[in-house]
C-alpha cells in the first residue's frame, strides 16, 4: 500500500473512531468540520517547518514560503473551498494574492491574515470541536460598550471553546418538542409591535399563526446609545428587529453599514450556525425586540434562507445590481417579492402615482408611452419603475407584460432602505435622457 494511501486509510479511521465516540447528529456536517479542521492543523504544520526552514535559510516552498509583512509569526490566510455562497465567508483580504505570492500566501497589504475560515466563516478547529446540537447556550450577550470598536482580527474566536452546533438548514431536524418562549406583553407593546415591528420584510413569508408565535416570542430591550448589542465572532443568541434608534456595524473594526427603524439584523449566525460576522453597536438609544435563536430557526429559516438562495442566483443576471456586497443582496432578497401577469396585463401606468420598483425575473414586457407607442421593450434581469421612485413623480410609461411576467417587486422604502449604492447608477441610467 503506497504512502498516500495509507493516510488516506488512516484518516478515515480516525473519523470513524471520532464519529462512533461522538455520535454527532448532523454526519455530513461533522465530517465537513472534521476535514477542515484537519487541513488547518495541516496547514499550520506546513507552516512552522517553513519558517523554521526560512530562519536557517532554506527555501522550502519557493512560490509560498517568503511572507511579506512584518508579522512573519501569523498563519496564511487560507480559503475554504465550502464558504464562498455564505456572507460570511466575504473576506475581501483573501482574493488579493498575486500569482507569485501563491493562494496560501498572504496579502502584501493585509494586516493580519484571517485564520482558515471554516465552512461558513467559523474557525475550522472550533467547529470541529462541538458538533452536539443539544450543547448550546442561549445567555443575553449584550454589555455596554466603554471604548471605540477595537480592530478584530479574522481568526477572533479561533481558540476559544464554542458550542456552535451543527444543525443544518433543516430547523425542525433537532429541535425535538420545541416550544415557543411567550412573553408577556402589554397590550401597549403588541399595538406598537403590530405598527412596527411586525411589518419588517422576514415576518412578510409567515402565515397570521407563524406571525403571532413569532411577535409573542418577542423580547423587548431597551438599550442606551454606545451599547455593543453583538460582538463579532462570537456565538450567535438572538435576532434583532428595531423598533427605535440606529445601529452600526463593523467588521473588524471598520464600519460597513447602519440601520434604522423596522431594519432587522443578527441573523446570519443563527441561520448558519456560524460566528457573528459582525459587531453591533447602538449609536443612539434603542429600542430593540429580541427573538431567541431556536424560535427564529423554527419560524424564519426555511423560507429566509430560500428566498435568499432563489434571489442570489437570479442577482447574477441584474447587472445593476453588481455593486451589492454579498450581505446587501442577502437584505434585498427578504424584501422582494414576486409576481406574475399574464401577456397583455399592464403593470405601471403611465401617469399614476408609483409604488413599486421591479425586476424582470422572466419573461418580456413593453415600455409605451403615450403618443408615441412602443418606446422599449424588456427582458430578463432589466428593471423599471425607478423614475417615479427616484423623482417621486407620476409613472413616465406604461409597461405591459408581453409574455406572462414574472417580476420582483420591491416597495418605496426598501428601493430607499436596500438599493442606497445602486440608486446613482439608476439615475445614471435614466432612459428620458437617452
Ligand atoms: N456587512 C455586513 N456583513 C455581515 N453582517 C452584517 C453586515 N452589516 C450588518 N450585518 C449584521 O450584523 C450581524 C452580526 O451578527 P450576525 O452575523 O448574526 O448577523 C449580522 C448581520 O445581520
Ligand atoms: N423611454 C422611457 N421613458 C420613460 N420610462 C421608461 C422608458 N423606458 C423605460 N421606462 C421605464 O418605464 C417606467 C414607468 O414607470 P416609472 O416612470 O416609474 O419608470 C419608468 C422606467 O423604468
Amino acid at each position: 500500500m503506497s504512502q498516500s494511501n495509507y493516510n488516506y486509510v488512516d484518516e478515515l479511521a480516525q473519523l470513524n473512531k471520532d464519529i462512533l465516540a461522538k455520535n454527532p447528529a448532523d454526519i455530513l456536517q461533522f465530517c465537513s468540520n472534521y476535514f477542515l479542521a484537519r487541513l488547518e492543523d495541516q496547514r499550520k504544520q506546513l507552516w512552522n517547518q517553513q519558517q523554521r526552514a526560512s530562519a536557517a535559510g532554506i527555501t522550502l516552498f519557493p512560490r509560498h514560503s517568503v511572507p511579506r509583512q512584518s508579522n512573519s509569526h501569523a498563519f496564511p490566510a487560507f480559503k475554504t473551498p465550502f464558504g464562498d455562497n455564505d456572507p460570511h465567508s466575504e473576506d475581501p483580504h483573501h482574493d488579493k494574492h498575486t500569482e507569485d505570492e501563491g493562494p496560501g500566501a498572504p496579502a502584501a497589504s493585509v494586516p493580519t491574515p484571517g485564520l482558515f475560515r471554516g465552512t461558513f466563516g467559523a474557525p475550522a478547529s472550533s467547529l470541529a470541536r462541538s458538533v452536539d446540537p443539544s450543547d448550546k447556550s442561549e445567555s443575553d450577550t449584550i454589555a455596554p460598550l466603554g471604548a471605540k470598536i477595537s480592530k478584530l482580527p479574522a481568526h477572533f474566536n479561533a481558540n476559544r471553546r464554542t458550542s456552535v452546533s451543527a444543525e443544518t438548514l433543516n430547523p425542525n431536524k433537532f429541535l425535538g418538542d420545541w416550544k415557543p418562549p411567550v412573553r408577556n406583553l402589554t397590550s401597549e407593546q403588541l399595538s406598537r409591535l403590530n405598527s412596527s415591528v411586525a411589518k419588517n420584510f422576514l415576518f412578510g413569508q409567515l402565515d397570521d399563526e407563524e406571525l403571532n408565535t413569532v411577535i409573542h416570542a418577542l423580547e423587548e430591550k431597551r438599550l442606551p446609545q454606545n451599547t455593543e448589542i453583538i460582538k463579532q465572532g462570537d456565538e450567535g443568541d438572538f435576532f434583532y428587529v428595531i423598533e427605535k434608534g440606529e445601529v452600526d456595524f463593523y467588521v473588524n473594526g471598520d464600519k460597513v453599514n447602519t440601520s434604522g427603524p423596522g431594519s432587522s439584523f443578527g441573523e446570519l449566525a443563527l441561520m448558519y450556525n456560524s460566528f457573528r460576522a459582525a459587531t453591533a453597536v447602538a449609536t443612539t438609544d434603542c429600542v430593540l425586540w429580541a427573538l431567541d435563536r431556536l424560535t427564529f430557526r423554527r419560524i424564519l429559516l426555511e423560507g429566509t434562507a430560500k428566498k435568499r438562495a432563489m434571489y442570489e442566483v437570479f442577482f447574477k443576471d441584474v447587472p445593476v445590481l453588481a455593486s451589492l456586497s454579498a450581505y446587501e443582496k442577502s437584505k434585498l432578497a427578504d424584501a422582494l417579492v414576486s409576481k406574475t401577469f399574464q401577456p397583455g396585463t399592464p403593470v405601471v401606468v403611465e401617469g399614476d402615482v408609483g409604488e413599486n420598483f421591479y425586476f424582470i425575473e422572466s419573461g418580456t414586457a413593453e415600455v409605451s408611452k403615450e403618443g408615441e407607442g412602443v418606446v422599449s421593450h424588456l427582458a430578463k434581469g432589466d428593471y423599471f419603475g425607478e423614475l417615479a421612485l427616484l423623482n417621486d413623480s407620476p409613472r413616465k410609461a406604461t409597461v405591459t407584460a408581453s409574455s406572462v411576467l414574472k417580476v420582483a417587486t420591491l416597495g418605496k422604502s426598501g428601493f430607499q432602505r436596500l438599493l442606497g449604492p445602486v440608486v446613482e447608477v439608476l439615475k445614471r441610467q435614466d432612459p428620458t435622457h437617452q
